[in-house]
């Protein structure tokens, strides 16, 4: 049995703690919230994120992270981009207190804004190499409600040294939820990253009255620009063909459940951004993520027309008909 912290508990975090602990692995969540802690240890719920879910029995959470990490093999951060640095100091302390050594992990899919880092990236920043033998990432398509509900899928861990790759397959790994293992760690990442940008097209399309013809040619010319910057900041190119790529790109950019798809829907219906955001309740990576890929197609000499217009329309105030105008008659071209 593989003692696992999962640090998050939110519908991501959740969800992953509750396939390990069905399993039989000896999870412990830890959530920065102790009513959170409190509901999914004694009623096996998490109404706010995962309404309606039962939670399997063995499953507990703790507001005290170190006692969340105390003993484990494996330390799996599930928080939002945004949160994840002041996550990994804080894990820091307690690894270096403990003299403790562990597997790494992260399942979050977004890029540092100010740093535009990946989340590893950033966790190499804060934790010191000795605490941990190997670094991971869940990546591929996957939806909380989903994986709890016992939906078959199918996701993808990404890293390096295949040994935590491989700690993590067997802890996740049953009937209905299948993990591969790869060794591209920036590609895994980065899939994960920027489909959530074409998503939120995606949705604005649908919110729009468009049809599958329009949905395909964005998830497949959207696709042409995550190979782009993956290849430009040292991807492998097959890996977006894989779950991580092609896989997350359609499950997000087509399912209700996503909440970059649903932000695209409702940014099309006219909400402004910040009342999308407060309504969703819950971390739209995307909105963010845009903001560095913008700055990598000045820095990398890229041609990333949907995601410049996605921005444009987000935060410069184009209209989606205009840039849907743009894209589709933009100087014709041989497909690339
Ligand atoms: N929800 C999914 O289906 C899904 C699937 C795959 C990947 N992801 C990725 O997982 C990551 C987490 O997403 P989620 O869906 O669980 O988000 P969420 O919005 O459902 O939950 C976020 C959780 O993080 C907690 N949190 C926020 N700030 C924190 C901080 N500073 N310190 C500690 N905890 C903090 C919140 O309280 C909440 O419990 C995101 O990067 C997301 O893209 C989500
Ligand atoms: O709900 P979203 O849009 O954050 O997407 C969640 C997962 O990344 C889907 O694989």
């Amino acid at each position: 049995m593989t003692k696992i912290a999962v640090l998050g508990a939110g519908s991501w975090g959740t969800a992953l703690a509750n396939t390990m602990a069905k399993n039989g692995q000896n999870v412990m969540m830890w959530s920065h919230k102790a009513e959170q802690a409190k509901e999914i240890s004694g009623q096996k719920t998490n109404e706010r994120y995962l309404p309606g879910a039962k939670l399997d029995d063995r499953l507990q959470a703790t507001a005290d992270m170190a006692a969340a990490v105390k003993g484990a093999d494996v330390v799996l951060f599930v928080v939002p981009t945004k949160a994840i640095r002041e996550v990994a100091k804080q894990l820091a302390g307690i690894l270096n207190e403990n003299k403790q050594q562990v597997v790494l992990a992260h399942a979050a899919k977004g890029l540092e804004q100010k740093t535009h880092l990946r989340i590893s990236q950033m966790i190499a920043e804060e934790v010191p190499a000795e605490a941990y033998t190997g670094l991971a990432v869940i990546s591929g398509p996957s939806h909380a409600e989903d994986v709890v509900k016992g939906d078959l899928t199918a996701i993808s861990i990404g890293s390096t040294n295949p040994a935590a790759a491989k700690v993590l397959q067997e802890a996740l790994a049953n009937a209905h939820f299948r993990p591969y293992t790869n060794t591209d760690l920036v590609g895994s990442e980065l899939g994960g990253a920027l489909k959530n940008i074409i998503a939120i097209g995606s949705g604005m399309l649908i919110g729009k009255g468009f049809g599958a013809n329009a949905q395909a040619a964005l998830l497949t010319r959207g696709l042409v620009e995550i190979r782009q910057v993956g290849q430009a900041l040292g991807a492998e190119p097959e890996t977006f063909l894989g779950l991580a790529g092609i896989g997350d790109l359609i499950v997000t950019g087509m399912s209700p459940n996503s909440r970059n798809y649903r932000a695209g829907v409702a940014l099309a219906s006219g909400k402004p951004l910040a009342q999308v955001e407060e309504e969703m309740g819950m971390v739209i990576e995307g909105v963010n993520t845009i903001k560095a890929v913008v700055d990598f197609e000045k820095e990398y000499d890229l041609d990333l027309p949907i995601t410049r217009t996605l921005y444009q329309v987000i935060y410069e105030g184009k209209t989606i008909d205009q840039g849907i105008n743009d894209l589709m008659t933009r100087p014709l071209k041989a497909e690339d």
